[in-house]
Formats: structure tokens, sequence, C-alpha cells
């Protein structure tokens, strides 16, 4: 064929496909492309659609049109939005309208909520609309050929309760990071909007797997998150938060975990967020999953633990305490019930319920008293850091004896004092360094970065077949 011939074919067939579309999409299909502005007269009688001349939706298949770029597929053009609480969802467009909504006016008379004119659309309506200033009444014509209007959409006023926005969750302050400025919203106040977001993402998100272990406060289950398939060991406050201040204790617990951050022997803090039940809401902490704590494993076997052990443990406690010291907190329950054995002879220490700022004039609450310093018994809490190191001493000294501290009584009185019995298994080196942590006066006794630096510490690299105790 000659290239005369070709284009001419080319043409015709220009021309055929052309008159092929306007056939098939005529009046209410318009090709894309800049939309003219449009007269209210034209725009009502581009409203009206016959049917009988382009397919039905249901003979289109309604398949969107992946093929054709978008620039150039047909599009619907009338007021899909005003359409889509009628009976009109069928001849929506998988495209995107190019006319975007007809605009009218919000104040009309007769749009008001509750009004009539929102349910009954009358002819007075339409024939306000064919002048251009009456309310959105979309008339089409039924598939037997008849036209009818839509309601017209109503259009509420700006009530301010209808449009106001919702009030976000509280977000704190996290004094543990920010230092204690009373001033700072950190805490839970029963005037705030909403005191703690309701969120329920236990069920959602996590596979209950058991319950693993309790406390005064909580109860802790070891849950299966659903996408990961990690296990996670989940802390559930044990009764709901009814008052300010027991919210307040866990948002405390929350923050100083969280703050704390990653370290080899601190139980990982991944998540936290409450849950409503029917008498109120719970607090749940997600953690790392560890294995027993040294409490039960105490309860269950009495054996004191040997040198090598204990001076295994010291260093790694002493390591936590070094870095929760570093960042401003003071853990204030060291005991053998919150350190948890891990992985490949780790510990781990956990419960941040009793932690406070190290220096801060925070929150202090009094731990377990078998572990509490004598300062901290006097109310004295300008040396909170000591007070854990005495807390670990006091530790040591009871895995040691492999038998329960006393609770009270002159024993109890002579451990306040830096007084412990013979350790005759021990050498003088361990139990000289053990009193120093028991000391009675804070200052002299070491802090946790300076038993890190004891000869004694440094000789702690155990092989771990030796590490008896955590090899379960
Ligand atoms: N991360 C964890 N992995 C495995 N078990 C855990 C974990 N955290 C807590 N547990 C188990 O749950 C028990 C209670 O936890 P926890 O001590 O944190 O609760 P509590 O209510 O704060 O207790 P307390 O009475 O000491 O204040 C622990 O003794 C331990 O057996």
């Amino acid at each position: 064929m000659s290239q005369d011939g070709m284009q001419q074919q080319q043409h015709q067939q220009q021309q055929h496909s052309n008159s092929h579309s306007q056939a098939h999409h005529h009046g209410s299909l318009s090709q894309q492309g800049p939309p003219a502005r449009q007269t209210s007269q034209q725009l009502r009688e581009r409203l009206t659609i016959d049917t009988t001349r382009y397919p039905s939706q249901s003979e289109m298949a309604c398949t969107p049109d992946y093929a054709t770029p978008v620039d150039q597929q047909f599009h619907v053009d009338y007021d899909i939005g005003a359409c889509q609480n009628g009976e009109d969802q069928e001849s929506k467009s998988p495209a995107k309208s190019p006319v975007r909504h007809i605009k009218r006016p919000r104040h009309a008379a007769g749009l008001e909520e509750g009004s009539e004119a929102t349910s009954q659309p009358s002819q007075s309506q339409s024939s306000g609309r064919s002048q251009g200033d009456g309310p959105s009444t979309s008339s089409k014509q039924t598939q037997s050929g008849c036209t009818f209007s839509l309601p017209p959409v109503a259009v509420p006023p700006r009530n301010k309760s209808r449009f106001a926005r919702p009030h976000s969750p509280a977000t704190f302050k996290n004094p543990f990071v920010t230092g204690g400025d009373k001033d700072q919203q950190h805490c839970i106040d029963s005037s705030m909007p909403k005191p703690l977001p309701l969120l329920t993402s236990l069920h959602i998100k996590f596979k209950v797997v058991k319950e693993i272990g309790s406390g005064s406060f909580s109860r802790v289950y070891r849950a299966t998150h659903r996408l990961s398939g990690l296990d996670y060991a989940l802390k559930r406050s044990r009764s709901p938060l009814c008052t300010d201040a027991e919210r307040n204790r866990w948002l405390q617990e929350v923050q100083a975990h969280a703050v704390v951050g990653a370290h080899p022997n601190i139980v990982q803090y991944f998540d936290a967020w409450a849950e409503p039940d029917m008498q109120g809401d719970h607090m749940y902490i997600q953690m790392e999953m560890c294995q027993e704590s040294l409490g039960s494993m105490a309860s269950t076997t009495k054996d004191p633990w040997r040198e090598p052990e204990l001076v295994f443990l010291m260093k790694q406690m002493a390591s936590a305490l070094a870095h929760i010291h570093a960042k401003g907190v003071a853990h204030l329950d060291v005991k053998p019930d919150n350190i948890f054995s891990g992985v490949n002879g780790t510990y781990k220490l956990g419960d941040f319920g009793m932690a406070t700022l190290k220096h801060g004039h925070w929150r202090v609450d009094e731990g377990d008293a078998r572990y509490l310093s004598g300062d901290l018994l006097q109310g004295k809490t300008n040396a909170l850091d000591k007070a854990d190191v005495f807390a670990l001493g006091a530790t040591l000294y009871e895995l040691a004896l492999g038998s329960e501290l006393p609770k009270a009584g002159p024993a109890y009185q002579r451990l306040r004092q830096g007084k412990i019995m013979m350790l005759p298994t021990f050498t003088t080196q361990f139990v000289n360094m053990l009193k120093a942590l028991l000391h009675e006066d804070p200052a002299q006794r070491p802090s946790a970065d300076a038993i890190l630096k004891l000869p004694l510490c440094s000789k702690a690299q155990l092989a771990m077949s030796s590490v008896r105790r955590t090899s379960m």
C-alpha cells in the first residue's frame, strides 16, 4: 500500500473510532479534559441520563479499565457525590470524575438539619435549581425512560458540636527524659478530656498463651504476637485503674521502662497501652519474654550460690544499674524476684514499677522491705542510685546464704548497718565487696560504675558451662 493510501486508511479508522465513542457515550459521558464552565441549565440537561442510549453498567460488567491510560478514559459527568447515598451506586464509573462536586450554596433555605426540604424533594426545588441557585437535586432517567429527581443532598450547617474535632489522646511529657518540671503534663488528671487512650489491641495483636506470673499489682502472661509469631511477656494490671494515683503509678512504670532503652541485662520494653473492660481500664506492658526469676528459682532450690556465680550475676546487674542510673533513673526494686534469667547465661533486671528519677524529687515508693537501705527507710532520697546498690548487695547476700532475708527484728537492723554473717566459703575479697555494697552510709557505697571496675568483676568471665543457674 502507498504512503497516501495508508494515511487515508488511518484517517478513516480514527473517524470511525470517534463516532463509535460518541454513539456509546452520548450526553451523560464525556471525554476527560479540562472541564468547561457550564451553566446550570447545561448541567441539568447533562444530568438527565438517557439509559437507552448507552450500555448499562451490568452490560459493561463494571470491570475497571486498567489498560486505557486514565486521561483517555470516559467518565460519568454528573455529581457522583450527590448520588452516593441514593440508589445510584451502580452508576459510578471506576475512574475518577474530572468534575468534582457541583457547588451548591450552603445557606440555601430549607437545608438545615431536620427541615422538611432535606427529605422531600419537591417541584419547587427542581425549578429553583433550574434558576441556578437551588439545592442540589440530581435528576436522571430510569430505564423505563421517566425522569425523577434524586433527593437534595443536605449540607449540614457548620455546627460546632458536629464538626468539632474529637479530642486526641493525651501525649505526656516523660519526666525521665525532660526532668521533673512540675508544670509539664507528665501525669494523669481526671479533668483531662480522655485520661488514657482506650485502645484495644490485646486480642487483635496477640494470642494469650498462659499466665506465667503475678505480683501485687499485676498478672503476667505469655502471649504470641499474631503477625510476627514471637512470644512476649504481657503485664496486665491486676485490677482496673480507677484513680489517678493508680493510673500514674502505671504511667511512671511505662515511662521509666521505656526511657531506659535496650540493654543486654535489662528486660526489653516494647509497648504499653490501656484497654477497657466492664469495670475500667487495664494497663498493659509488652516486654521481652524471659525465663524464671531468681526468686522463683530460689524458692525451689534453696542451695546457696557459689562465689563465681554470684560475681557473674553481680557484674551483669551492676552493668544494668550503671545503664539505668546514666539515664537518670533509679530502679528501687532490685531483688531476686525482679531478676530474670535470659538465654546464654545472661540475667536481666525487670519490673520498673518502683522506678523513679535518680535525683529528682519524684514519687518515691518503698520497694520490698527486705532490700531497702537504711537511708531510704529514713526518707533520705538524695542518693537513690546508692539505694539500688544496697538492694543489689542484699540480693547477693541472700543468694549467698541460700535463705530469705529478715523482714524485721535485730537481724534486719544489723544488715542496715552493713553487718553480715560469716561466709566461710567465700573469699575475703568477695565478702569485703559485699560489705561495701551494704554500707550504712550511701556515700561509702560504690556506684554501679565503680563496681564494674573492681578487679573481682574483671575476673567474672566465666565459662557458660560453669554457670549452673542459667542453663535451664
Ligand atoms: N518479662 C518477663 N518474662 C517472664 N516472666 C515475667 C516477666 N515479667 C514478669 N514476669 C513474671 O511475673 C511476675 C510478676 O511480675 P512483676 O514482678 O513485674 O509484677 P508486679 O505486680 O510489679 O510485682 P511486685 O509484687 O514485685 O510489685 C514475676 O515474678 C515473674 O514471675
